[in-house]
């Protein structure tokens, strides 16, 4: 018996008919430690050298390229599952992806949890047209909704994405990231602190998975920690550690 055939089996026997039960049977769930390895290990999202805060005081000491987690096609489903819970929990019934990075991540949840998905396109964006509507695939009008993203860090991002939103009447609830930098955020839009989050992991989680897992040297991992979460100033004189240990 194939792997669909056998959970429709068990959604008969225990009497469950809809789809969102059904979905919830197909989801294999898997130890968060597990996940926040493979992400911290996906080639290319941790780089190992060392470069300062940009001039947004946003990207810290090693700018992650959080996109190459959907270069594993294998990786992006059990990342979605990653969210079904927490969508559960909110009530969530709209699965939104935030323009770019959130999209594919979305989609996967959509898919896990057995959601509709919408997207909704960045803000500002150069090439937009204004007349243009901002939110595409399911209706929001009315509903709760997750967005979903790969990074929040500042909370900006999320400001505009949920007044985006909210005039499309949707009713945020919730957002889902891949990686959550509010850990070393200078300042935190209030939105970001008030509005449930949850990620797959934190900045600190995946620096730490890298180091564990030989992505990162060690002495350069302590002093990027020590530099990120104690805010070590421009003319702070332990950079040039940093750029030796590099
Ligand atoms: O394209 C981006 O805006 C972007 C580039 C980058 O290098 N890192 C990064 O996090 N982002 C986006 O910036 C947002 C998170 O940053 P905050 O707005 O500061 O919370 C998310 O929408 C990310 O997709």
């Amino acid at each position: 018996m194939n792997t669909d055939r056998k959970t429709l089996a068990n959604a008969r026997r225990v009497q469950l008919n809809d789809r969102a039960d059904l979905a919830r049977l197909t989801v294999v769930p898997q130890p968060r430690t597990d996940l926040v390895t493979r992400l911290a290990t996906v080639p290319g999202l941790v780089r190992p050298g060392v470069a300062h805060w940009d001039l947004k005081e946003r990207l810290p000491l090693h700018p992650l390229s959080v996109e190459n987690a959907y270069g594993d096609p294998r990786l992006l489903p059990d990342l979605g599952a990653a969210a079904v819970d927490f969508a559960r929990r909110m009530g969530v019934e709209v699965v939104v992806g935030a323009e770019t990075g959130g999209i594919p991540l979305a989609t996967a949840v959509a898919l896990a949890a057995g959601l509709p998905f919408a997207f909704v396109r960045k803000p500002g964006y150069v090439g937009h047209e204004d007349h243009e509507p901002s939110v595409r695939g399911a209706s929001v009008a009315g509903r709760q909704v997750l967005l979903v993203d790969d990074a929040v860090s500042s909370g900006g991002a999320l400001e505009a994405f949920a007044d985006e939103l909210q005039s499309e009447g949707a009713i945020l609830v919730g957002a889902f990231t891949l990686v959550d930098m509010r850990d070393v955020a200078t300042t935190v839009a209030p939105i970001a602190q008030t509005l449930p989050i949850e990620s797959v992991a934190t900045y600190l989680d995946v620096l730490d998975a890298a180091t564990d897992h030989g992505v990162l040297d060690p002495a350069v991992h302590h002093l990027a920690v020590d530099a990120l979460v104690n805010h070590w100033s421009n003319d702070d004189p332990r950079w040039s550690l940093l750029d030796r240990a590099a």
